[in-house]
């Protein structure tokens, strides 16, 4: 039998460079034309062989692998061959048998007919995108879907506003991406007009993929055509419409914040770094048509094999690298985005490189401004002196869990209990805020923070760096990351916990004491004397079978020597699943 796949019409993934002139979104075409080819149908076996050189590995879709897709409020998989020992499992069947699913979850949760759901997909540059976009449509379609929107190249929140939006008023956006993971991976993100779904829902809907994996063995189509012989998609959209639509709010909102007509940025240059994602849009549409001069901007050009340094604001390197490339070009502001847009971070001029708990203060800053004495969310692992600075700026800090999707719920939830809370935001550059749907978007944020700058330099008021200049920071901060090698690691990982908490309880370690309001794992006051304090907190990771241990502390070597008292602890203990040797 001859499958028919379904020819997406994607516009060119090619860099977005200012001045060129494109033609008017051709969008909302009535039906896609299909291109034929044959298409196997049957189930890939596992195969192993050397293409071009490199180890190619597939994995056969089973409900077992399905299942393991999910990653939390994510699905996330190896969808490129090229990598040693990392076996292809978010392949086409799998997205295929995802898109079965999802449209079910979604007709019932909005409580419509499948022919009747608008559903639009984005994805960001990965080489694996157009074939798994492809594929989820195919899905869809599959199930009686009748209108969907093809946005090419996206950010995850500009195909979140699909569903806001007017002109899109979409059921639902779908992002391809793996955020900043390296190039063989791919993921989706699902979104209703109530922002991202939860764990829950994905796990509800990987476990419907799994089911009808089983139900249909030997093979499920990744393309479904009609009567004709044609996959008929209504309303689908060139990339560019999106981000173009996407680019004009943000401007507007840049013009509106700063209130000085509509070239507010002229006497501003602000380089981007987009990393290769998909960012680069926001230097040639956004910036540069509001006056900006975005000369020295690097790697605005999407190519999904990152040729270039990680696009992750949370990233050493990629920090150092946008710094320098904001100091040699003697720029007032630097930006610098992760993969698919839903985080980012800023250098001020001069070479202040402000992410993680930097440009929590920085935006704090601005919305407590904006807002006075509203509550700031924020993960775990943030500072003291963040804590510190949030007060003494008249603001409420609540120092949640980690998981950019545990923070923003709990802001949405303290909102919804009267608790007026305006920026969720986490250290790994994921900020939401009440005003734009509580969505974790980084261009927003870069928005924010400009509009700031440009109003503090028409003041004479110096850079945004001065709005830190009270803030604390840790005189040294690690990360360690536990292996828990049971199976049963989440139960491993609550044992080891609980055990630690009862032996400070008990006064074993010197000085330390266990804090009370803690929304997760253990989290220990520890006196380092001469008036110093520092702390550390294990936790179990969101996903991973891996305890983490995040030190801070005030005095020198004062790391270490937590480290080693733990490491101490743990030895008498001999848990035998947890591999301690990262301490
Ligand atoms: O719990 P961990 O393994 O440290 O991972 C925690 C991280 O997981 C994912 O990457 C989420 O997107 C982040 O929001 C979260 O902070």
């Amino acid at each position: 039998m001859h499958a028919i796949a379904r020819s997406v019409t994607v516009a060119p993934v090619g860099g977005f460079r200012s001045g060129v002139k494109r033609s008017p979104p051709s969008c909302i075409v009535a039906a896609v034309a299909p291109s034929v080819r044959n298409h196997a149908t049957s189930r890939p076996a596992t195969n192993v062989a050397a293409s071009s050189g490199m180890l190619t590995t597939t994995t056969v879709t089973t409900p077992e692998v399905i299942l393991a897709l999910q990653n939390g409020s994510d699905v996330r998989g190896v969808a490129t061959d090229g990598v040693q020992g990392e076996p292809v499992a978010l392949n086409e069947e799998a997205a295929f048998l995802i898109g079965t699913a999802f449209v079910h979850w979604l007709a019932k949760k909005v409580n419509k007919q499948i022919p009747e759901l608008k559903i639009a997909v984005g994805r960001d540059p990965r080489l694996s995108g157009p074939a798994l976009v492809s594929a989820l449509f195919s899905g869809f379609v599959a199930e009686g879907l009748k209108n969907g929107i093809d946005v090419g190249l996206s950010t995850t929140p500009a195909c979140f506003m699909t569903t806001i939006t007017k002109e899109t008023n979409c059921d639902a956006g779908v992002m391809l991406t793996a955020s900043h993971l390296p190039f063989n991976r791919n993921g989706m993100k699902f979104f209703t007009k109530q922002g991202g779904l939860d764990s829950e829902d994905i796990s509800q809907i990987c476990t419907a993929a799994a089911k009808r994996c089983k139900e249909t063995p030997g093979g499920h189509p990744v393309s479904v055509p009609d009567v004709d012989g044609n996959v008929a998609i209504s309303g689908v959209v060139c990339s560019e419409y999106l981000l173009t639509h996407y680019s004009k709010m943000l401007r507007e909102l840049i013009i509106e914040g700063v209130g000085a007509g509509d070239k507010p940025l002229e006497a501003m240059k602000i380089v981007v770094d987009a990393g290769n994602g998909s960012g680069g849009f926001f230097a040639t549409h956004v910036l540069e048509p509001l006056g900006a001069d975005i000369s020295g901007s690097v790697f605005l050009n999407p190519d999904g094999s990152f040729p270039n340094h990680a696009p992750n604001p949370e990233d050493p390197y990629a920090m150092s690298f946008a710094r320098d490339v904001t100091v040699n070009t003697d720029a007032d502001l630097g930006i610098i985005f992760d993969t698919d847009v839903d985080r980012s971070a800023v250098i001020g001029k001069g070479g202040d490189s402000i992410n993680r708990n930097k440009l929590i203060a920085l935006l704090s800053a601005i919305v407590l401004e904006e807002h006075p004495g509203s509550t700031i969310v924020t993960d775990s692992v943030t500072s003291d002196g963040l804590a510190s600075f949030i007060e003494s700026k008249g603001g409420n800090h609540l120092r949640y869990m980690r998981g950019y999707k545990n923070v923003i719920n709990k802001g949405k939830e303290l909102n919804e209990d009267g608790v007026e809370t305006h920026l969720m935001i986490e250290t790994s550059g994921h900020g939401a805020m009440k005003e734009n749907h509580n969505l974790d978007d980084g261009a927003y944020i870069a928005v924010k923070i400009i509009i700031q700058a440009v109003k503090m330099r028409a003041a004479g008021e110096g850079g945004i760096s001065d709005l830190l200049s009270e803030l604390q920071e840790p005189l040294e901060e690690r990360e360690v990351r536990l292996k828990i090698k049971a199976a049963d690691f989440k139960a491993v990982g609550l044992a080891v916990i609980d055990n630690l908490k009862k032996d400070v309880k008990a006064g074993k370690f010197e000085g330390y004491s266990p804090l009370d309001i803690n929304y997760e794992g253990l989290r220990v006051r520890v006196d380092e004397g001469t008036g110093a304090f520092g702390w550390f907190l294990l936790r179990q990771s969101l996903h991973d079978p891996v305890m983490v241990l995040n030190f801070e502390s005030e005095v020198h070597g004062g790391v270490e020597i937590m480290a080693k008292a733990l490491k101490t602890w743990f030895f008498e203990k001999d848990f035998e699943d947890v591999d301690v040797s990262a301490m």
